[in-house]
């Protein structure tokens, strides 16, 4: 191809969640669609997110099942797993995922171009192989990557990427950041047998979920053996002297012990270094996220933008969403089409996990005045952990609005919250109210049916 100028109707620059999504949705819609991708397909879902996180996320899991398996007279021992194994089952996986792409792209008839690219006007990528595309429409949809503090000695740590990479489990384990990736990491490392302890700035982790819900996270994750350390401040990574490890340097205090391995998981910015961004007359905000509309189109014409590279919410089932319904309308003659990002459910993968839909208790309060707004809790022990006396609750919370109790917002954290959550997200996105969770007959035995039970 190199060297060669194609005409598409459709450019896709990167080739994960959204670019895949668009890129199979305007096919089907019948565009002549080329699309760039200069690492493996399926970018940071399939790669070094989502998908990996959620395999050793099971492991982790399972893990912790032959705790419970054991309490209830299973003669099994809790052990750690053989980590070569569970990275090659992981890969093997993930290695089946490229192939069912490789083939729908071919089947679809989409023109893979393994290269970068770069927007060079008037409707032109130039590609890092020299190929050029002449495309009616350009998409962007180049994800984003992960950042690290600028203090000294950060090389010694890794990020979500080099946790990925890992050939083998770090006994101690020192994690950075308190958001998503800080605390999921923390809870499959230390349910793999690593010891885990979690470093956060603020006083409490996954700031903008529900401070309820967040507080019996923390304790179920303290039970389980992670120490957390708020209101910590790093001002260095240094080399561990006769050991191999990495110690942690807080501002204004001495160097601990060292770890094995420091994980950042400080946060991630969008993608958008070399893109030829500016020339294009495609406007970026100072925070270096591409600005689309509610339509995904960006300042320049005929060039949109979904997924991470927007840095709106950085879930793959929204760049997915953004990256099909954008093609319904250039392509499919749905002049209107785009995404509500009203009620998008989320899971933070922790242990145990914790989901939310819709506002939080203070979102609510604010939107609505505090004398709309109405709360009702529950907390409980899982059956199984009952069983086995395991002292792990869940917690779910709803919050209500107006004298019909309209649920705004649901916020679970517990076994099974993961599954539990997809559900109910449709029954609020729809203005489920509270009498019609009532009025829906519990399934039992389940933790599920405390939701429809909230009093
Ligand atoms: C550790 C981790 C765990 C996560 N877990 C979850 C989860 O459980 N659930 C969830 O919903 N979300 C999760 N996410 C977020 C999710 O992975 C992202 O929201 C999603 O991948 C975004 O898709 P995207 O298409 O915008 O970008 P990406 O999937 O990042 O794809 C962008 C692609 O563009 C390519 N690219 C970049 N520059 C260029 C260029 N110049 N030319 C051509 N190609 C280029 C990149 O190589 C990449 O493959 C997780 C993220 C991380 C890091
Ligand atoms: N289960 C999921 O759906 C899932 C999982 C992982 C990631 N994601 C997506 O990816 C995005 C990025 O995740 P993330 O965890 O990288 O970002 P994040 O924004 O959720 O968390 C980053 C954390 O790092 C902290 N931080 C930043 N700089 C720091 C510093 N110098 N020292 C100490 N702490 C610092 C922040 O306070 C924050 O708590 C998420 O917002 C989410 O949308 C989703």
């Amino acid at each position: 191809m190199s060297g060669a100028r194609i005409h598409v109707d459709l450019a896709v620059v990167g080739g994960g969640s959204g670019g895949l999504a668009a890129a199979f949705r305007a096919a089907n819609h019948g565009a002549r669609v080329a699309l760039l991708e200069p690492g493996e397909l399926g970018g940071t879902c399939v790669n070094v997110g989502c998908v990996p996180k959620k395999a050793m996320w099971l492991a982790a899991d399972l893990g912790a099942r032959i705790g419970l398996a054991q309490a209830l007279g299973f003669p099994v021992e809790p052990a750690c797993p053989d980590w070569e194994t569970l990275v090659a089952s992981r890969q093997r996986y993930i290695a089946n995922i490229h192939a069912s792409y490789r083939k729908r792209l071919d089947e679809a008839g989409i023109v893979r171009l393994p290269a970068r690219g770069r927007l060079a006007g008037d409707g032109l990528v130039e590609c890092d192989d020299g190929t050029q595309l002449q495309a009616a429409h350009i998409l962007l949809a180049t994800g984003g990557s992960p950042v690290r503090p600028d203090i000294p000695g950060v090389e010694l740590g890794i990020d979500s990427d080099g946790f990925f990479a890992l050939s083998a489990a770090p006994r101690r384990v020192a994690i950075i950041g308190g958001g998503y990736i800080g605390v999921e990491l923390a809870g499959v490392m230390q349910g793999l047998g690593c010891q885990v302890e979690l470093f956060v700035r603020g006083d409490s982790l996954l700031k903008g979920f529900d401070p309820d819900v967040v507080e019996r996270l923390q304790g179920n994750m303290h039970q389980s053996g992670i120490a957390l350390h708020f209101g910590y401040s790093l001002a260095a990574l240094e080399a561990g002297g006769d050991s191999d490890g990495v110690r942690l340097r807080e501002r204004d205090g001495d160097a601990g012990e060292p770890f094995d391995a420091v994980i950042l998981a400080t946060g991630r910015r969008p993608n958008t270094d070399g893109l030829g961004l500016e020339a294009a007359g495609v406007r970026v905000a100072d925070d270096g996220r591409i600005e689309v509309d509610g339509f995904q189109s960006t300042s320049a014409e005929q060039i949109y933008a979904v997924g991470d590279v927007t840095g709106r919410l950085a879930l793959t089932p929204v760049a997915i969403a953004e990256g099909r319904r954008l093609m319904d309308r250039v392509f499919g003659g749905e002049p209107g089409a785009c995404v509500d990002h009203g009620n998008v459910p989320t899971v933070v993968f922790s242990h145990p996990p914790l989901g939310r839909v819709g506002l939080t208790e203070a979102e609510a309060r604010e939107r609505f005045g505090g004398d709309a707004v109405s709360c009702h809790r529950t907390t409980f022990r899982p059956m199984l952990h009952a069983l086995a006396d395991v002292q792990q609750h869940s917690m779910f919370k709803a919050v209500c609005v107006g004298e019909e109790k309209r649920v705004v917002g649901l916020h679970l954290v517990g076994e099974a919250a993961d599954e539990i959550l997809q559900g109910f997200a449709v029954a609020v996105k729809m203005g489920a109210t509270l009498a019609d969770f009532h009025a829906t007959v519990a399934i039992h035995p389940t933790s599920a049916e405390e939701i429809v039970l909230l009093r």
